[in-house]
């Protein structure tokens, strides 16, 4: 369903409630399936936490994850070592295009039995479970970080525990510290020195572990853009959130400070507020390989209020949820932007006027209907296919209106 966002002013003051990380829920998920002592609360209500339960539920033989990257790995990792038990692991058709033979070939490497049935190197994946009894597997750690934090989440229930070799640029890093620290939560000894991670063996949990998922600040990201866009003294309280967050995209306080957007934690909120106009002598100029999930939102920001910038760091962009560095450029070039792409970065030239009525092509990705939504606050959009945004925040549209934004189809 294609919806149009109707150009809007937004209250002075909201509040709203997201929902839990999907990379922290996921990852619980896949714990709690090997520890069955863990405990969730504030659990991703997203379309990949959903897919991610269904696989861990040994119901199906035929486990379909549709887009969700995570799950994809990191199911990958957990069904080959689920001895004799044989899952056909498939998704999307994108999700057949998404490459995933660096964790493949490191669980084959570990003893795992795994067949590719279509494309070499992509899914669907034929998995025969089997006990692992190898210990130590080199890789590269400069395509997806999700490799690695699948094999990392495994590791402690394999016999001899893990040591994993990082093979150049490590990519996506806080992702991989997040693991370790939720591995690290439930009592799983865990060391990460210069390019190699070790965790040790941990067969079960002793006492119960009640784990509390900070809600998403991939989905915080819309709200710093719809406030660096809005007029001054607009706030947005968000829970439920934290000021020593596992997410690396939590960044972002720091980031929208240079687009006046001031960020205030208290108990578990945080007030973002629009506290000054922007006034920039030089480009923005961002490296985000740490917290790629971003990108679009700051592009469209830096459209939104007129800014040049330019963003580096962006290679993972290229095989996520579509070529998020091409859609980007198609999307903004409608709206009557300049930017120019490589591959792994993008210029984006200061230009003031928007072309008003344009209609977004989404690609299946749920990052670039939200990361355009914001622009309402400046002209007439169209959002194609805007329940994409399921993937990761199902309330997005009505949090939206909640704003006072003015959304019809
Ligand atoms: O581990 C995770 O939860 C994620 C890791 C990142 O992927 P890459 O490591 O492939 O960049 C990120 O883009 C994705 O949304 C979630
Ligand atoms: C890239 C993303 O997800 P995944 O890789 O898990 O599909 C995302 O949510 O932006």
């Amino acid at each position: 369903m294609h919806l149009k966002l109707h150009q809007s002013h937004i209250k002075k003051e909201s509040h709203i409630t997201v929902s839990g990380s999907k990379s922290e829920s996921n990852r619980l998920l896949l714990l709690q399936a090997l520890y069955p002592k863990i405990n969730i609360s504030n659990l991703s209500d997203s379309d990949d936490s959903h897919v991610m339960q269904k696989g861990l539920s040994g119901h199906f033989d035929v486990v379909d994850i549709h887009h969700a990257g995570t799950a994809m790995r990191f199911l990958t990792a957990y069904f080959a070592m689920q001895a004799q038990k044989e899952v056909v692991l498939t998704g999307s058709e994108r999700m057949k295009e998404r490459p995933i033979k660096i964790l493949v070939d490191a669980l084959k490497n570990l003893g795992a039995d795994i067949t590719y049935m279509e494309n070499d190197g992509c899914p669907p994946l034929k998995i025969l479970g089997k006990e692992l009894v190898k210990d130590k597997v080199t890789l590269n750690a400069h395509v997806s970080s999700q490799y690695i934090s699948a094999l990392l989440l495994v590791a402690p229930k394999l016999k001899n525990g893990l040591e994993l070799t990082l093979k150049g640029e490590i990519t996506s890093v806080p992702y991989i510290k997040m693991t370790l620290s939720l591995l690290e939560q439930i009592g799983v000894d865990t060391t990460f020195k210069d390019n190699i991670i070790t965790v040790t063996p941990k067969p079960s949990l002793d006492k119960t572990i009640d784990s509390i998922v900070e809600s998403d600040w991939s989905s915080a990201s819309y709200f710093y853009s719809i406030v660096a866009m809005s007029s001054m003294g607009t706030k947005i309280t968000l829970s439920s959130y934290k000021e020593n967050s596992l997410q690396g995209d939590s960044e972002l306080a720091s980031i929208y400070q240079q687009f006046g957007v001031q960020t205030s934690f208290k108990k578990n909120t945080i007030t973002l507020e629009k506290i000054s106009e922007v006034t920039l002598e030089k480009d923005i100029e961002l490296n985000l390989v740490n917290c790629p999930d971003i990108a679009q939102t700051i592009t469209v920001t830096c459209l939104g209020l007129g800014l040049s910038c330019y963003l580096s760091g962006l290679h993972t962009l290229r095989i996520k949820e579509t070529d998020r560095l091409q859609a980007l450029k198609t999307e903004i070039k409608k709206l009557g932007g300049h930017i120019n792409i490589t591959d792994n970065s993008l210029k984006l030239h200061a230009s003031n006027k928007l072309i008003r009525n344009i209609e977004i092509n989404t690609y299946n990705d749920h990052r670039m209907a939200m990361a355009f939504a914001p622009l309402a606050l400046k002209t007439d959009i169209l959002i194609k296919n805007a329940y994409v945004v399921t993937k990761s925040y199902k309330a997005f549209w009505d949090d939206l209106k909640t704003l006072g934004f003015k959304i019809s189809q």
